[in-house]
């Protein structure tokens, strides 16, 4: 007599939670919008003071927006590298937020899903930034050679 196949195991049902207006989980919530941009800030504060790849892609971000104003960029050209630098910090901030609630859960242990939430979130901020080096390489260069090409002349 064959025997029939096994049933794979039921899984729990999963209870429907209607979403509640409020955080209770939440040690503290901000009361006004003044009080969120304050915190927002102490969050590019924090991640300026800690983390040097931060501080170096300001600082890149700061040189590639003066050259292309020196370089007359128009101001679309601008607004494409402006956008590619904000991406760029964006992305290292939220590597600095992944990479403390990592911390912040395994604590000095090492744990494999650790390590591939810090790797890709570090592969991240190293797309973000080949693409932002791209885009301004493409927009910059150009006018650059011009630049140095009528100096010279
Ligand atoms: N708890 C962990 N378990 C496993 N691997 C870890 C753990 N913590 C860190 N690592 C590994 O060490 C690497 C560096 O971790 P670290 O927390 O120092 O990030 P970081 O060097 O500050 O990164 P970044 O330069 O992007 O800020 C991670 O990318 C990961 O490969």
């Amino acid at each position: 007599m064959s025997e029939l196949p096994s049933q794979p195991p039921k899984r729990p049902s999963t209870k429907v939670v209607p979403l509640k207006p409020t955080r209770d989980l939440a040690w503290q919530v901000a009361p006004t919008l003044w009080t969120s941009f304050k915190y927002a800030w102490m969050g590019i504060s924090y991640a300026f003071q800690t983390q040097r790849n931060f501080k170096v892609h300001v600082f890149v971000g700061a040189i590639a927006i003066g050259s292309g104003v020196f370089l007359h960029l128009s101001v679309v050209e601008l607004a494409v590298i402006g956008l590619t630098i904000g991406a760029v910090l964006a992305m290292e901030l939220l590597n600095t937020a992944i990479e403390s609630v990592v911390d912040l859960t395994v604590k000095q242990s090492y744990h494999e899903l650790a390590k591939i939430a810090k790797d890709c979130a570090a592969a991240a901020v190293l797309v973000s930034s080949i693409a932002a080096l791209l885009v301004a390489g493409f927009l910059l260069l150009p006018k650059l050679f011009l630049f140095v090409e009528l100096a010279l002349h």
